[in-house]
């Protein structure tokens, strides 16, 4: 049967409509009308949303789901669950964490047999281009990734090998006029030995300084001008001088996009305690300053989009018992922030500060990811013909990140305890309620999600 979304707040691209969305039985949006329409539109099931706002929901580009593998990480159900409650409907898998790593088709049809029938939002995959697996490409392209990632510095775990200067170049080589974007974890590990007590994040924050994403950044814009139709990607840009250098490549020609990330927009290095190793990020999170450069980097068309960078470990290699003797030690903790279900909130809080409207929470979390992955035909908006995704929030409603809310599975983050704005209410994929903060049981039984892939299982 046909659904009639009947709400005073729609947010589209430019207007708050007070209206209706159609979806039809596939979950199609059919058509979106004003509401002294609503009287012509017969044999629906009527869903009243009142004053709630009803936006299309949120494409996260850049989570780490790690499973198989290192599942006690973070798994598939646990990860799409959180999405559903943050208003996620799509997230895009990074190919990196989980054993084995998506680095060609035979290891992404292992992820997608365990991805399938535990999903609560529609997941894609991103794949990996490591040293020496360039023939896989173009199966894994056929498969249906949406792009592929590689690093330019150690990654962090040994199955995923960074790349070099010329095997960089190579990859650039072999994916221009592809279509698939090329998404770069710019670091180059130009750094100097740490030296200073390793509990304070200042010794962390002084051993990747801003110049190792600078140099790397100019490094791939050197690369990239050489390929007429390469797409760039530079993932979680941290420096505010970073995002500049990419908005001047795109100027001289070369196709290049950046994201930042809801830590880098919302915390600071001044206010992080000692030891607080949920902090713990690479690249990572810069001063004050540097912060409120980010958000003018939107302003200046010089950062793209937003997205989670979600990329959690367990408690234990994160360093934070007292109890270990590495207690606390930014060295050695795990890089990588758990966040994936606060990102509205956290977004919203600061953009509502910066002058940002709702528009822009759906430009630069919505619509702008699912340009970069090829969904913008299906995802990320409220029109005619796309996915009726939907996020119903209540923008007003002031929340506090508590850890029994929390449906990541690992649950340390750098926000417990932070007063929020912004509360998700229910999240809708293809028509079909998939999370509802009133119900008791919050996600449905049999979980509603489908894998983004061009492939049968
Ligand atoms: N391996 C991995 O997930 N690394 C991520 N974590 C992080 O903080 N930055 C990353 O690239
Ligand atoms: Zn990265
Ligand atoms: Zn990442």
């Amino acid at each position: 049967m046909s659904r009639l979304f009947i709400c005073k707040n729609i947010v589209l691209e430019h207007t708050l409509l007070n209206g209706a969305v159609l979806v039809d039985p596939d979950g199609k949006v059919e058509k979106v009308i004003e509401a002294d329409e609503i009287c012509f539109v017969k044999n629906t099931r009527k869903i009243l949303l009142g004053n709630d706002f009803l936006m299309a929901g949120i494409v996260d580009s850049h989570v780490h789901i790690n499973e198989p593998g290192r599942t006690e990480w973070e798994g598939f159900e646990s990860a799409t669950k959180a999405a559903a409650a943050g208003g996620i409907t799509t997230i895009c898998d990074m190919p990196l964490n989980s054993i084995p790593p998506t680095t060609n088709v035979e290891n992404l049809l292992v992820k997608a047999h365990a991805a399938r029938d535990i999903i609560h939002v529609d997941v894609a995959f991103w794949g990996g281009v490591v040293p020496d697996n360039t023939d896989a490409f173009y199966g894994l392209i056929k498969a249906g990734v949406v792009g592929f990632k590689c690093f330019m510095c150690p990654s962090g775990v040994k199955e995923f090998e960074c790349l070099n200067e010329s095997q960089l170049d190579l990859a650039m080589k072999k994916l221009k006029g592809s279509n698939a974007p090329l998404a770069i974890h710019a670091e180059l590990a130009i750094c100097e030995p740490c030296t200073g007590n390793p509990q304070k994040y200042e010794t962390f924050l002084k051993s990747r300084p801003e110049e190792m994403e600078i140099e790397a950044v100019k490094k791939i814009i050197e690369i990239g001008l050489k390929y007429d139709k390469i797409m760039l990607h530079i993932v979680h840009v941290s420096s505010a001088k970073t995002a500049k250098l990419i908005k001047d490549a795109r100027l001289k020609g070369l196709r290049i996009t950046s994201e930042t990330c809801h830590h880098y927009l919302t915390l600071c290095s001044q206010e992080i305690p000692d030891r607080a190793t949920q902090y713990k990020c690479c690249p990572p999170i810069r001063n004050r300053e540097n912060r409120e450069d980010l958000w003018l980097a939107f302003k200046e068309k010089q950062i793209d989009m937003v997205v989670s960078d979600h990329s959690p470990s367990t408690p234990d290699l994160k360093l934070l018992s007292p109890d270990d003797e590495n207690f606390g030690d930014y060295m050695k903790a795990w890089g990588g922030i758990a966040s994936l279900q606060f990102g509205l909130s956290l977004f919203w809080t600061g953009a509502k500060q910066r002058g940002f409207t709702f528009f822009h929470i759906n430009k630069y979390m919505s619509r702008a990811t699912s340009v970069l992955v090829g969904l913008h035909g299906s995802k990320g908006r409220i029109q005619e013909n796309y996915d009726a995704d939907f996020v119903v929030w209540d923008p007003h409603a002031i929340c506090t990140i508590n850890e029994s809310d929390i449906y990541h599975k690992n649950k340390a983050n750098p926000y417990m305890g932070r007063e929020v704005l912004g509360k998700v209410l229910k999240t809708y994929v293809r028509g079909d309620l998939v999370y509802d903060s009133e119900s008791k049981s919050k996600f449905m039984k049999s979980p509603k999600g489908k894998l983004l892939l061009d492939i049968d299982l």
